[in-house]
C-alpha cells in the first residue's frame, strides 16, 4: 500500500521504518528539514534500537521522506503522527494537529481517488470527527464521506523499545467510520495482525481516542498506586517489592508495572493524564483518582532527598545522582523524575555531580543555567561524594563499587542490583 505519514518524531519514524519493512511504500512529510535529510541519507533521527538499519535498508527506495505535503497525492492512506502536546494549564494543545490537518486538506484539495486520514496521535475523544475532519472538509473542498474519510489508530509503542513494540504490539486499534476504512487498515497491518499473540480491536473513532489516554492513565495509575503502597511498606519496615512480587502473582493484577520508586515521567504518562484529568474537569467529572495518581507521584521524589537528609547534612554536601533520563534505554528526559531530585538537592544546598551514559546532553541543552556538575562515570561522580541518590534504573548501576566515596550512602529510587554491604549505609526508597 503507499502510505504517507505526517509528522516524523519518535512515533512516525519508527511507524514509516515498520511499515517500509513490512512492505509497504512509505514517504514521511516532516516540516524538520534535518530529519528529511537524515532518513534520506539513511540514517535514524532519533536512538532506538533496530530503527537505524530498517531505515539504512528502506531510504531511497520504500522509504522516503519529504518537506512536501503535494507527497501525499500519490498515497492512499495518510497517517498523522503529529505531537499534541500540554497546554500550561495542563490541557490537550491541539495547534500542531490543526496545522497539520490544514496543510494536508490544502493538498488533498487536488486529489481524484478516495483517501483515509488516520489519526494515529494521541488526542481527546471527538477530536478526530470534530476538529481534524471539518478542516479537512473546508481546505479540500471535499465532504468527509464524499472521497475522504477518517479514522483513529491510536499508538501503544514504548520509548527504548518503540520497533518491537510496533512490530509485535499486544494490541491493534483501529476506530473506523465505514467498513472500507476498517478493511484497508487491516490490509495496512495485516503482517502483524498475523501475530498470534496480537489481538485485533475494532470500534468506533470515540472509543478508539479513548481507549489510549484509559490505556495510559491505568499504568500511571498502577504505578502510583504501587508507589503508595511502597511507602506505607517502608513506614512499616516491609519489602514493597517482595509484597508486590507476590501480589503481582494473582494474574487478574499481573507482575508487570509492579516496579515502586521514583514514579513515573516521559512524554507520555504526564501530558496524557494532565489532558484526561482536564478533558474530564470540561465535561463536569472531577477524575479524583487521577489527580490522586498525579500528587502521589510528584512526591516521591521529595521523598527520596528527604531519606537521603535523614543521614546526611545536605547545605554544602557533595551529592551523586546516577542517572537522568526517564527511565532506562534512552536520552529522554521530559519530565524525568531525576530532575525534581536534582531540584529539591539543589533547594536544600547540596552541591550535585550527575552522570546519565546517555541524557547529559540532553540536559545540558535544556537546562543551560543549572548548576550542576557533570562526571563522565558513575565511578567519578561517586569519588568524594558525601551521598548518592539512584534516579534511572541503567543496567550498569548493578555493577557501582563505592571505594571513592567520602560517605558511603545511597538512597535508592529504582530497587538497582547492588551489593549493599558496600555501603554504610544503603536505603530503597520504599524497601
Ligand atoms: N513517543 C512515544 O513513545 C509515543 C507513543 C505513543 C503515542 N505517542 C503520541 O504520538 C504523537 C507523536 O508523538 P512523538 O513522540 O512522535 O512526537 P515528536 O514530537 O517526537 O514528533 C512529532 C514530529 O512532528 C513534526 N511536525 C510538527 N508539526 C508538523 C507539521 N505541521 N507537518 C509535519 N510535521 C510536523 C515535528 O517536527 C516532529 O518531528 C503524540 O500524540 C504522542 O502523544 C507517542
Ligand atoms: O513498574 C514501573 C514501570 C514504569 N515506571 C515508570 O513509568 C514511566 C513510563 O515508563 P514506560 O511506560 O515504560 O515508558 P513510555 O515510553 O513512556 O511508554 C508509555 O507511554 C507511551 C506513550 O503514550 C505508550 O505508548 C506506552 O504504551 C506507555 O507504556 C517511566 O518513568 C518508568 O520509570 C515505573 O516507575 N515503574
Amino acid at each position: 500500500m503507499n502510505v504517507s505519514i505526517i509528522g516524523s518524531g519518535y512515533v512516525g519514524t519508527t511507524v514509516a521504518a515498520c511499515l517500509a519493512d513490512l512492505g509497504h511504500e512509505v514517504v514521511n512529510v516532516e516540516i524538520d528539514e534535518d530529519i528529511v535529510d537524515a532518513i534520506n541519507a539513511g540514517e535514524a533521527p532519533i536512538h532506538e534500537s533496530g530503527l537505524e538499519e530498517r531505515i539504512a535498508e528502506h531510504a531511497g527506495t520504500a522509504l522516503r521522506a519529504t518537506t512536501d505535503y503535494d507527497e501525499v497525492l500519490d498515497t492512499d492512506v495518510t497517517l498523522l503522527c503529529l505531537p499534541t502536546p500540554q497546554s500550561d494549564d495542563g490541557s490537550l494543545d491541539l495547534a500542531p494537529m490543526r496545522a497539520g490537518a490544514e496543510m494536508l486538506g490544502d493538498a488533498l484539495a487536488v486529489k481524484d481517488d478516495d483517501h483515509l486520514v488516520v489519526v494515529k496521535s494521541t488526542v481527546l475523544p471527538g477530536t478526530t470527527e470534530e476538529v481534524v475532519a471539518p478542516i479537512l472538509e473546508e481546505q479540500s473542498g471535499t465532504a468527509i464521506g464524499d472521497g475522504i474519510d477518517v479514522a483513529m489508530n491510536p499508538e501503544f509503542l514504548r520509548m527504548g523499545t518503540a520497533v518491537q513494540d510496533f512490530l509485535e504490539p499486544d494490541k491493534v486499534v483501529l476506530g473506523t467510520r465505514t467498513d472500507a476504512a476498517a478493511e484497508q487498515l487491516r490490509d495496512l497491518y495485516a503482517p502483524i495482525l498475523e501475530n498470534d499473540s496480537t489481538h485485533l480491536v475494532e470500534t468506533d473513532v470515540r472509543e478508539a481516542e479513548l481507549i489510549k489516554y484509559a490505556n495510559n492513565a491505568f499504568l500511571a495509575s498502577k504505578v502510583s498506586l504501587v508507589n503508595d503502597l511502597g511507602n506505607i511498606a517502608k513506614e512499616y519496615g516491609a519489602d514493597a517489592y517482595e509484597v508486590l512480587e507476590a501480589v503481582g502473582l494473582d494474574d487478574r493484577i499481573s507482575e508487570r508495572f509492579m516496579r515502586s520508586g521514583l514514579g513515573w515521567g516521559g512524554s507520555c504518562f504526564p501530558k496524557d493524564v494532565a489532558a484526561l484529568r482536564a478533558g474530564a474537569r470540561e465535561q463536569g467529572y472531577e477524575p479524583e483518582l487521577l489527580d490522586a495518581a498525579v500528587a502521589v507521584n510528584d512526591e516521591q521524589p521529595r521523598r527520596l532527598v528527604d531519606l537521603l537528609a535523614d543521614h546526611v547534612d545536605l547545605e554544602g554536601a557533595r551529592i551523586a545522582v546516577l542517572g537522568l533520563s526517564f527511565k532506562p534505554g534512552t536520552d529522554d528526559i521530559r519530565k524525568s523524575r531525576a530532575l525534581d531530585v536534582v531540584e529539591y538537592l539543589r533547594e536544600r544546598g547540596a552541591a550535585v555531580v550527575a552522570y546519565d551514559p546517555v541524557a547529559v546532553d540532553n540536559v545540558r541543552e535544556q537546562y543551560p543555567d543549572l548548576e550542576i556538575e557533570y562526571a563522565d562515570s558513575a565511578a567519578s561522580a561517586l569519588e568524594g561524594a558525601n551521598g548518592a541518590v539512584v534516579a534511572t534504573d541503567w543496567p550498569e548501576f548493578d555493577d557501582l563499587t563505592f571505594d571513592g566515596m567520602a560517605k558511603r550512602v545511597l538512597v535508592d529510587g529504582r530497587r538497582i542490583d547492588i551489593d549493599e554491604e558496600e555501603l554504610e549505609v544503603y536505603e530503597g526508597l520504599t524497601w
